[in-house]
């Protein structure tokens, strides 16, 4: 199958810190894609920069065969990318639904509505006219991923869905997530809970100071490997 999205050679840069380097990876239509690794290893980086945040200094980003990397953010959520931020980002003076509404300004065609995303987060339902400033962290966090799919996305860019939450709050999210993934989304997640990022994704990627130093199937790939990995371990001859 066709990537739907070519991260190719991408390098990124924070002044003279390098925090991307020479990235290249393929993510196929349908596939769910964990991005692992440790604080600073560029994952929220390489995130902000495939959804256009963040201003690549070489290589490029190809989604479905159009060639996206100078476009501005808005114009790359019409080509159908959308990113849940770390740490949500909502309006905090506007309601959980001014904040669907808002994002859906920029939709793409497709399934997603107020009433869709509801049926998802069923937690969201009730608080649908409370202004997000007064919601918890996880309900914050269902309507910042409710707010991307509002634009009908064909690749969701989820980062850190769970840091800063109660452990109820994560499960909850997840438990959400589920049906979201369900929905034959292509998603590529960062998440720090390396079980939770093998449980739902089909695939591991995972970064060591700007570098791809694995990727491989989840079903493949053992805890200890991505540890390793992780940590810039290398296997000891046998
Ligand atoms: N806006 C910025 N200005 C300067 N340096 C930055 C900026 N954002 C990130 N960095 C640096 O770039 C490197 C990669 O950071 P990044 O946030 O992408 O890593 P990460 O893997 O997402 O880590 P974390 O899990 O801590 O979010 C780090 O060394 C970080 O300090």
């Amino acid at each position: 199958m066709s990537a739907l999205l070519s991260v190719e050679e991408l390098d990124v840069h924070h002044g003279l810190l390098h925090a991307v380097r020479a990235v290249s990876f393929e993510v196929t239509e349908g596939e769910r894609v964990a991005l692992v690794g440790a604080n600073g290893a560029g994952k929220t980086t390489l995130l902000r920069a495939i959804a256009g945040a963040q201003r690549a200094s070489g290589g490029r980003v190809v989604l479905d065969g159009e060639v996206i990397t100078d476009l501005p953010t808005h114009q790359r959520v019409r080509t159908g990318i959308a990113l849940v931020p770390e740490g949500r980002r909502l309006f905090p003076d506007l309601t959980v639904e001014e904040n669907l509404l808002v994002a859906g300004r920029r939709r793409r065609d497709g399934p997603w509505n107020v009433d869709g995303v509801l049926e998802i987060f069923p937690m969201l339902t009730k608080l649908r006219a409370r202004r997000a400033s007064t919601l918890s962290g996880g309900e914050q966090q269902a309507t910042a991923i409710g707010r991307a799919l509002m634009t009908n996305p064909r690749l969701l860019l989820l980062d850190e869905v769970s840091l800063g939450l109660a452990p109820l709050a994560v499960d909850a999210v997840y438990e959400c997530l589920g049906s979201v993934l369900g929905h034959a989304a292509t998603v590529l997640l960062v998440e720090q809970d390396l079980a939770r990022a093998l449980a739902v994704a089909d695939r591991v990627i995972c970064l060591l100071e700007g570098r791809i130093v694995l990727d491989l199937p989840a079903a493949e790939v053992s805890r200890e490997q991505v540890t390793e990995a992780y940590f810039g371990i290398r296997g000891r001859p046998a």
